[in-house]
């Protein structure tokens, strides 16, 4: 199939974001003025060291957090200014999230564990179909205790990705696996990337990721340090690290 070409208006815009956690001298400042666009339809890799700040960034734009001040806008609506109703119901329609640890339900096999999800969703995939965008559709009827991490992650993912989300938000995706599993998962992200159209953005500590993005972001402090258009995307395959 050939590549859905989505990317340049910004599906993301972000300014002068701050997110400071606690008061007085226990505040920290996660987030210390973030200037951003994001466009539409490209993966977007972010790096930088420990408590940097990206966790905080991805959870305001998912709808798990909300900024202290500036303003951080999805398809120039504010996400600020939603209230708690809007906010759920935007993370339900348009977000898709993948965590390093897969959260997937041991009593469930892997088709159920993406049921739960495209049961809730107003135009889902089945799970038949999303577990083979990730090649699991010989595992369907396995449970997470019969499938190997990067199964498991994948079923995360098909489960992520069955309510055909707009953006697929991904925390540290590869954390928990070897670099030939996190190279298959990250494959099947790039895929989805590719296939869908679907915004997909990675925080990872595995600096080798951001050769297959279409750009990168070092962060440090709170800040953003640099951000680095990527013209040559390497296939997932041919990651080394
Ligand atoms: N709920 C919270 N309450 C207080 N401080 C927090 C909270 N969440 C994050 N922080 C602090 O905010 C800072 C930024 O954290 P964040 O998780 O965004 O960093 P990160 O770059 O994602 O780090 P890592 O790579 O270790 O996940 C850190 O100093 C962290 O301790």
């Amino acid at each position: 199939m050939a590549p859905v070409n989505t990317a340049s208006l910004p599906i993301y815009r972000i300014s002068a974001l701050t997110k400071i956690y606690g008061e007085g001298e226990a505040a920290v400042h996660a987030l210390r003025g973030v200037d951003l666009d994001i466009p539409g339809g490209e993966i977007l890799v972010l790096l930088g060291p420990s408590g940097s700040g990206k966790s905080t960034l991805l959870n305001i734009l998912g709808g798990l957090d909300r900024p202290s001040a500036g303003e951080a806008c999805f398809n120039d609506t504010s996400l600020v200014a939603m209230d708690e109703a809007a906010l759920t119901e935007y993370r339900r329609r348009h977000v898709g999230f993948v965590f390093q640890f897969y959260n997937l339900m041991p009593a469930l096999t892997a088709s159920e564990n993406v049921e739960l999800v495209s049961d809730i969703a107003d135009n889902p995939m089945t799970p038949e179909d999303a577990l083979a965008l990730v090649g699991l559709s010989e595992r369907a009827d396995h449970f997470p205790s019969q499938l190997s991490g990067g199964e498991q992650q994948r079923v995360a993912i098909a489960r992520a990705i069955a309510k055909q989300p707009t953006v697929l938000l991904c925390d540290e995706p590869t954390g928990a696996l070897d670099s030939v599993t996190g190279r298959s998962v990250l494959k099947v992200l790039q895929e989805i990337n590719h296939r869908l159209g679907t915004t997909v953005i990675i925080i990872t500590h595995a600096a080798a990721t951001q050769a297959m993005a279409d750009r990168v972001i070092r962060f440090g402090d709170g800040r953003i340090q640099e951000v680095f258009v990527n013209d040559t995307q390497l296939d997932a395959d041919q990651l080394v690290w």
